[in-house]
């Protein structure tokens, strides 16, 4: 079985490469120009996904490698009497968007991660996070679900593994980071 698991991540990864090296160029140079502009990166996910948001908004604003300055990285998913009261009062399905419409400003970046591509808050946060005039970048996985025409570019990665697209969320996410590294 582990021989097997790390083969389906290997192979994988060479789908990613042979498929999604254009698009990841394309999420890097947008995440570089929004701070490069002085705007912000806001980020939100469920479960693993709202682990891997955490992860990538803690990399800009504490360093991912070199010495940098602070950049301004945000994750929805860590404010636990906003969540639980936005949940509780307008329903779960708005704990992302409600945030979105409380913190984005135009020219910020918003970037939802789901693997189904069709979890309703993050949804519901690409359509507030476009109408305030944000740039929205997904990174979803199967067949990109509804998040595929709804944000400016959905990276899906070719698997239908929950966890295999995970790890490629990550490891995407790291790119990302280093691109914005490369330029500090
Ligand atoms: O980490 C995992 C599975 O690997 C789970 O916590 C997973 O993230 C949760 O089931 C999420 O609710 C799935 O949502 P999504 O990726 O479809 O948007
Ligand atoms: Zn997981």
């Amino acid at each position: 079985m582990v021989i097997e698991e790390l083969y389906e991540h290997r192979n994988l990864i060479q789908k990613v490469i042979e498929n999604l090296s254009g698009d990841i160029e394309t999420a890097c140079r947008v995440m570089v120009s929004v701070l490069q502009d002085g705007k912000k990166v806001l980020i939100a996910g469920n479960g693993g996904s709202a682990a891997d948001a955490q992860h990538i908004a803690a990399e800009l604003s504490g360093r991912f490698v070199k010495e940098r300055k602070a950049l301004p990285g945000i994750a929805l998913t860590v404010d636990t009497s906003a969540l639980t009261a936005i949940a509780n009062d307008y329903g779960y399905h708005h704990v992302f968007s409600r945030q979105v419409e409380a913190l984005a400003q135009p020219g910020d970046l918003f970037i939802g991660i789901s693997t189904s591509g069709n979890s309703q808050g993050i949804l519901n946060a690409f359509e507030a996070a476009a109408k305030t005039g944000c740039k929205t970048l997904g990174l979803s996985g199967r067949d990109g679900g509804k998040m595929n025409g709804i944000c400016d570019l959905n990276i899906v990665v070719p698997s239908d593994v929950t966890a295999r697209i995970q790890e490629m969320h990550i490891l995407i996410g790291h790119i990302m980071c280093k691109a914005v590294d490369d330029v500090y």
